[in-house]
């Protein structure tokens, strides 16, 4: 679903910020992606949904180049990032709408996966409200809903659990694994090793740049907790 090759960028007047990775996310992987302050998730995230451009390499999404046609690749695509900037002047429905129009979802789905998403993270009642009366949280869960109403083959996430209170950390930990099960991938980076831990089934971890592992979940850890090899594989590699 998503192929990542020799994918190196660099800022202006900057060194490589990520130099040559390569990863792999299947259809149906909950593929963590993990690493220090400054290593280089946003910067990947980013080239990977079309928002920032990189220089060398390629990113395919369902087979199709984000260099060559970035917007087939967008249209199956969902990418929430760690702080969504929302339109404060519209309400949530009207922003859930604006969302519904631009990637075609038909009424009775645009309706039916509002009401599921909208009562599974108990923000139903505050959709009439204009965004700019919305709490962080409450924008946040307006953003997971408006990527999961046009059903994306892929789904990106940065950072998704910061900011969410328990009870929304867990539903959407419940949504993302059965979005997976019914056929979906999703890539997101996260500080959250325990969460990381239990819920992907494949991690990547990237240091300085680079990827130093990566792999299925069971095969990274080995016999020992996710924090223990991650603080390991900083510290020593
Ligand atoms: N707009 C920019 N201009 C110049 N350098 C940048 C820019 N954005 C990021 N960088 C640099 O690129 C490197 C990777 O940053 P990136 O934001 O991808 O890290 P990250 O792994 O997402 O970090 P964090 O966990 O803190 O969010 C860092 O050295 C950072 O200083």
């Amino acid at each position: 679903m998503l192929t990542i090759r020799h994918f190196t960028k660099s800022y202006k007047g900057g060194k490589k910020a990520v130099d040559d990775l390569n990863l792999v996310v299947e259809k149906g992987d909950i593929y963590g992606f993990i690493g220090h302050n400054g290593a280089g998730k946003t910067t990947t995230i980013r080239s990977v949904v079309g928002v920032l451009d990189f220089e060398e390499g390629d990113i395919e999404i369902d087979g199709i180049s984000i260099k060559k046609d970035p917007v087939a690749c967008k249209r199956v695509t969902a990418y929430i990032p760690d702080n969504p900037d929302l339109y404060d002047h519209l309400t949530g429905i009207q922003y859930l709408n604006f969302i519904g129009d631009l990637y075609s979802v038909s009424k009775t789905d645009r309706e039916r996966l509002i009401k599921q998403y909208g009562d599974a993270f108990q923000i139903t009642a505050s959709l009439g409200n204009l965004i700019s009366s919305y709490s962080h949280g409450m924008k946040q869960k307006l953003a997971i809903i408006s990527a999961l109403i046009h059903q994306p083959k892929l789904l990106v996430l940065d950072e998704p659990f910061v900011g969410l209170d328990p009870q929304a950390a867990h539903t959407l930990k419940a949504i993302m694994a059965d979005l997976c099960r019914n056929g979906s991938a999703i890539f997101f980076s996260t500080h959250v090793l325990d969460v990381a831990e239990k819920l992907c089934n494949k991690i990547a971890i990237i240091k300085a740049g680079r990827l130093i592992t990566y792999g299925k979940t069971e095969d990274v850890k080995g016999d020992h907790s996710l924090e223990d090899v991650f603080l390991e594989l900083i510290d020593n590699d």
